[in-house]
C-alpha cells in the first residue's frame, strides 16, 4: 500500500516508520524544511529511543522517504494519514487550523480513490468537517476515517509495534477492508466502529488514565496524613484485575503534550453540548494542586525558600523524552524562583527545551545529578530518569549543604534511604521509614 503521512511529530514519524516496517511504501511530509532536511540526513528531530535504527533501515530498503512537497506524494497514495498537531486554544478547545489546512491541501492533490485518515486527536465531528472540506474542493472519490493513536512518548516504538488495541472509525466497507488489512500485522485487537465513537474513544481513554493518576494522587495525600504507604495501597488495589496495576504511580501529577490538553478539550467538548463534566474538572484541579505539593513539602522542611539552593532533578514531563510540553518543571521551577530560591537544575536531555520555555538568571544548569546537588539545601526529584533512580545517595548527601530530599516520583526504597542520613519526603509514603514497615517483594 502507498501511504502519505502528513506531519513528522511523534505520531506522524512513528506511525510512518511502523507502516513502512510492515511492508508499505511510506512518504512522510512536513512543512518545516529543517525537519525534513534532518530526516533526509538520517537524523531524528525528536528524542525517541530505538526509532532511528528502524527508520534508517526502512529508508535504506526503499520503503520510507521524506519530503516537504505534499502534492508530489498524495496523488500516488492509497491512504493519506493526517498527523498534524491539535494544540489547545486559550479556551481549552483543540485548535483545528492545522487539520483543516491539511485537508484543503490533500483535496487539491488527490487523484483517484483515496482514504484520508485522521490520526491526530480531534473532537467528535472533526472527521466530518475534514470530509466536507475535501468534498468541497475535489470531485475525486475518497473516504474519511478516524485512526486515533495511543502511543506514549519514550516508549513509542514498543507501543506502535505492540498495541493493546487499535481503533478504526469508518463509514464504508471499502475503507474498513483497506484499514483492517493495514493494521492486521500489528494486532488482532481491532475495534472497527463508527467515526464519532472512534474520535471519542481517544479522549475517553486519556481522560480515564488521567483520572486514575489524580485518584491515586489524592489517595497519596491522604496516606501522608494517616501514615500509610501509597505504593502498598496501589499494589493492593492493582492486583484486582477490575482495577489494573498501571497508571497508579503517585507523584507530582501528569504533564506532557496529551493528558493536560485532552482533558481540557474533553471538558470543552462536553460543555459544547451543555454537559458539565464534573469528574474530569476535578481531575484537572487535583493535578494542578499536586504540582504545588513539592513546594509545600520544601516549605515545611526549610521554613523559607529565600536564598536557598534547590537542586531540581528532571525537567522533561517523563523519562526517556526531551519533551517539556506542560511538564510540572515549567511550573515548579518558576514558583521556586518566585519564592526567592536559586534552582540548580539538571535533565539528561531536556535542558535546552526547558530553557527555551523558561530562562531566568536565578536558574543554573548543572552537568549531572551530583553537580546539581552540590551545595544545595534540598533536592526535588521531578522526573524519574534512571540516572536519578540509580544515583549513589550517600555520595549525594555528602555534596549537599542540607540533606533534604523531596522525591516527587516515589523512586527510592526504604533500605536505600535508611543507608543515608537524608531527610526524605515522598508523595504519600510516610510509613516507609518506620522500623515496623515490613514489605515482601
Ligand atoms: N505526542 C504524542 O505522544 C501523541 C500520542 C498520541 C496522539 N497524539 C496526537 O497526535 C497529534 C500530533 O501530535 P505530535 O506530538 O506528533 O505533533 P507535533 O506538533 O509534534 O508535530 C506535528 C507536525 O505536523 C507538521 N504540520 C502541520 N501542518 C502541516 C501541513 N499542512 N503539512 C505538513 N506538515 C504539517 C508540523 O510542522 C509538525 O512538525 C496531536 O493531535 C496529538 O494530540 C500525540
Ligand atoms: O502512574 C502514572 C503514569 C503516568 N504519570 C504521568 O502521566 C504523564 C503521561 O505519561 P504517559 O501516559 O506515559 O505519557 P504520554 O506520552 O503523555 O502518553 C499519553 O498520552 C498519549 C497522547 O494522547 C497517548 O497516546 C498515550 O496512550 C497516553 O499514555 C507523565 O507526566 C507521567 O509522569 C503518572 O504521574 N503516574
Amino acid at each position: 500500500m502507498k501511504i502519505t503521512v502528513i506531519g513528522t511529530g511523534y505520531v506522524g514519524l512513528v506511525s510512518g516508520v511502523c507502516f513502512a516496517e510492515v511492508g508499505n511504501t511510506v512518504t512522510c511530509v512536513d512543512k518545516i524544511p529543517a525537519k525534513i532536511e534532518t530526516l533526509k540526513n538520517g537524523g531524528v528531530p525528536i528524542y525517541e529511543p530505538g526509532l532511528q535504527e528502524i527508520m534508517l533501515r526502512n529508508v535504506e530498503e526503499g520503503r520510507l522517504s521524506f519530503t516537504t512537497d505534499l502534492s508530489a506524494s498524495v496523488p500516488d497514495s492509497d491512504l493519506v494519514i493526517i498527523a498534524v498537531g491539535t494544540p489547545p486554544l486559550p479556551s481549552g478547545e483543540a485548535n483545528l487550523e492545522y487539520i483543516e489546512a491539511a485537508a484543503r491541501e490533500i483535496a487539491l492533490s488527490i487523484n483517484g480513490y483515496t482514504v484520508v485518515a485522521v490520526k491526530s486527536t480531534v473532537p467528535v465531528g472533526t472527521n466530518e468537517r475534514v470530509n466536507s472540506i475535501i468534498a468541497s474542493l475535489t470531485d475525486q472519490p475518497f473516504a474519511t476515517a478516524s485512526m486515533p493513536e495511543f502511543l506514549r512518548e519514550g516508549s513509542a516504538v514498543k507501543d506502535a509495534f505492540n498495541p493493546d488495541r487499535l481503533v478504526i472509525g469508518v463509514e464504508t466497507q471499502q475503507a474498513a477492508d483497506m484499514l483492517i488489512a493495514l493494521h492486521r500485522p500489528l494486532t488482532e485487537n481491532l475495534v472497527i466502529t463508527d467515526i464519532r465513537s472512534a474520535e471519542m474513544i481517544k479522549y475517553a481513554s486519556n481522560a480515564f488514565l488521567a483520572t486514575k493518576i489524580s485518584f491515586i494522587n489524592e489517595i497519596a495525600n491522604i496516606c501522608d496524613k494517616v501514615g500509610a504507604d501509597v505504593d502498598q495501597v496501589a499494589k493492593g488495589m492493582g492486583m484486582d484485575r477490575r482495577i489494573g496495576a498501571s497508571f497508579l504511580n503517585a507523584g507530582i501529577g501528569y504533564g506532557g503534550s496529551c493528558f493536560p490538553k485532552d482533558t481540557h478539550a474533553l471538558i470543552q467538548i462536553a460543555g459544547n453540548v451543555e454537559y458539565d463534566f464534573k469528574l474530569l474538572k476535578s481531575v484537572v484541579e487535583v493535578n494542578q494542586s499536586q504540582r504545588w505539593a513539592v513546594i509545600d513539602k520544601l516549605l515545611d522542611s526549610l521554613g523559607t525558600l529565600s536564598g536557598k539552593k534547590i537542586a531540581v532533578w528532571g525537567l522533561a514531563f517523563k523519562p526517556d523524552t526531551d519533551d517539556v510540553r506542560d511538564a510540572p518543571s515549567l511550573e515548579i521551577v518558576p514558583k521556586l524562583v518566585e519564592f526567592g530560591a536559586l534552582p540548580q537544575v539538571f535533565d539528561p536531555v531536556a535542558a535546552d527545551n526547558f530553557r527555551r520555555e523558561y530562562d531566568h538568571p536565578s536558574v543554573t544548569y548543572a552537568e549531572n545529578a551530583i553537580e546539581a546537588a552540590r551545595g544545595c539545601d534540598a533536592i526535588c526529584l521531578l522526573t524519574e530518569w534512571g540516572e536519578f533512580v540509580n544515583v549513589d545517595l550517600v555520595e549525594v548527601q555528602a555534596v549537599m549543604n542540607n540533606p533534604v530530599l523531596i522525591d516527587g516520583r516515589n523512586v527510592y526504597s526504604a533500605d536505600r534511604i535508611k543507608a543515608t542520613g537524608l531527610d526524605y519526603h515522598s508523595m504519600g509514603r510516610p510509613a516507609l521509614l518506620r522500623d515496623s514497615f515490613i514489605v515482601a517483594n
